[in-house]
């Protein structure tokens, strides 16, 4: 089974967690190939989708969105999975609001979604992101969770081990 698993991300966080799904779902004997959702022009000959993004001012990044527009038809017809990484949950984190991503979700169709807690490194961001990050009182720090992220990536394993 062919999985195309798509990670769009600004400072390399979310292509981490990426990395973490990609090997719980090889351990389980599934063919993943990774990418950037604007290095793809084909999705045909996949069986099934992992699509993650970074959430930036409260959005999945233009080019998570562009993606799941572009392959709309093709995606709606086999299994999608979706995760979003950011800082919402935390205790701090004024600025996350996982609903405004609602939009591509719906769109997806997903089997399942989960935001999995982010990383902000001030030392790696912009001055104008830093600004924003401060401004809306984000926590600094690298909260995720790389077990939580296999446990998650375990279950997709399981369905879709299940189905071949
Ligand atoms: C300018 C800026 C805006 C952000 N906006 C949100 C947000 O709206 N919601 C959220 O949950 N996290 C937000 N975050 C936190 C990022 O999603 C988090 O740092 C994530 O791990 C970044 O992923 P990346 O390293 O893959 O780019 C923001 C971070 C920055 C720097």
């Amino acid at each position: 089974m062919n999985i195309l698993l798509v990670s769009s991300s600004r400072h390399g966080s979310t292509d981490e967690v990426a990395d973490v799904i990609a090997e719980r779902l090889r351990e389980a004997g599934l063919t993943v190939e990774q990418a950037h959702p604007e290095d793809v022009t084909d999705v045909s000959g996949y069986d099934a989708f992992v699509i993650g993004s970074a959430i930036y001012m409260t959005h999945w990044t233009d080019e998570a969105v562009e993606f799941t527009w572009r392959f709309h038809d093709e995606l709606r017809e086999k299994p999608v999975w979706a995760f979003s990484v950011g800082l919402s949950g935390l205790p701090k984190g004024q600025i996350s609001d996982p609903h405004r991503i609602g939009p591509v979700l719906l769109n997806l169709d997903p089997e399942d979604h989960i935001t999995f807690p982010g990383r902000l490194d001030p030392s790696s961001l912009t001055l104008r992101e830093r600004t924003i990050a401060r401004m809306g009182g984000a926590s600094e720090g690298d909260f995720r969770d790389m077990d939580a992220v296999r446990d998650w990536a375990g279950a997709i394993a399981t369905t879709l081990t299940s189905l071949s």
